[in-house]
């Protein structure tokens, strides 16, 4: 799509002006408040399928200018949902090298180091994410809060390829692993809502699931992170970093956020 950033004069307040949804309803990330939270006993564990990838396989690591993203392979998917859900990519959102908070959904107000996002489509009903990603029903996307602490093996089968991407539109392949040992170990306990694609053109159409316990990567790997990529193309003049690529939380207006725990 066209130009969009996460500040200055294409930052976040402009995005409504080329992308209507952006300025719509069920925006987002939001912010779970308490206040928001309804349990309900009938969320089920999230179960993956075949995220054990062989090593033989090779994903595409990408730097598409926003967010260094993952392709995923479409025999990956999330069942326990009313449909089939396939993956697509995943990707993450960070903050910058001085100021570790980089999450897009919070927690009471509480912004993590950053936040990494799987996405899938309804490959039930559509055939592809580019068909399905402006359906109500149409994406299923995990999210997964990231502090910095212990070093995290899981995480640096793609960020020790990094560097290999520093500017917008580089690939790299990188041998495939279990994409399971990127989520944190309890997927019993999870905030769940309806909401948007969080970047332009933020169409209403994810099913969010946001894991409550966070997964850490090491400092030296949020800093591979925060300070490896770009925005810009390798021959442009003045490289722009690509960091603090998160939105920020919207309003909840009267939406329920469901809860898998009660507490
Ligand atoms: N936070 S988020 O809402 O999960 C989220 C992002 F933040 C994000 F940057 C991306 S992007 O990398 O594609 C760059 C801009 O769309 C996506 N893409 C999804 C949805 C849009 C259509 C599409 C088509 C093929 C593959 C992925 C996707 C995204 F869903
Ligand atoms: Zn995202």
């Amino acid at each position: 799509g066209g130009k969009w950033t996460y500040n200055g004069p294409d930052g976040e307040a402009h995005w409504s002006k080329h992308y209507p949804y952006c300025g719509g309803a069920f925006q987002s990330p939001i912010d779970f408040q308490p206040e928001l939270l309804r349990y309900d006993p009938d969320l089920l564990p999230i179960q993956v399928y075949n995220y054990n990838l062989s090593s033989n396989e090779q994903l595409t690591l990408s730097n598409n200018g926003h967010s260094v993203q993952l392709s995923l392979p479409s025999h990956m998917h999330l069942s326990s949902l009313r449909h089939l859900y396939t993956a697509a990519q995943l990707h993450l959102h960070w903050g910058s090298p001085d100021i570790l908070a980089g999450s897009e959904h919070t927690v009471n107000g509480r912004q993590f180091a950053a936040e990494m996002h799987v996405v899938h489509f309804n490959s039930g009903k559509y055939p592809n994410i580019s068909i399905a990603a402006d359906k109500s029903d149409g994406l299923a996307v995990l999210g997964v809060f990231i502090e910095v602490g212990e070093f995290n093996p899981a995480f640096d089968r793609f960020l020790k390829f990094v560097k290999g991407i520093r500017y917008r539109d580089q690939k790299v392949q990188v041998p495939a692993f279990n994409i399971q040992d990127l989520l944190p170990a309890q997927l019993d306990r999870y905030y769940r809502y309806d909401g948007s694609l969080t970047t332009p053109p933020c169409y209403p159409s994810v099913l969010w699931t946001v894991f409550s316990m966070p997964v850490t990567i090491s400092l030296k790997q949020y800093k591979a992170l925060a300070t490896g990529l770009f925005s810009s193309q390798a021959q442009e003049f003045d490289p722009v970093p690509l960091l603090g690529n998160y939105r920020k939380p919207q309003l909840t207006d009267n939406r329920v956020v469901l809860v898998s725990f009660q507490e």
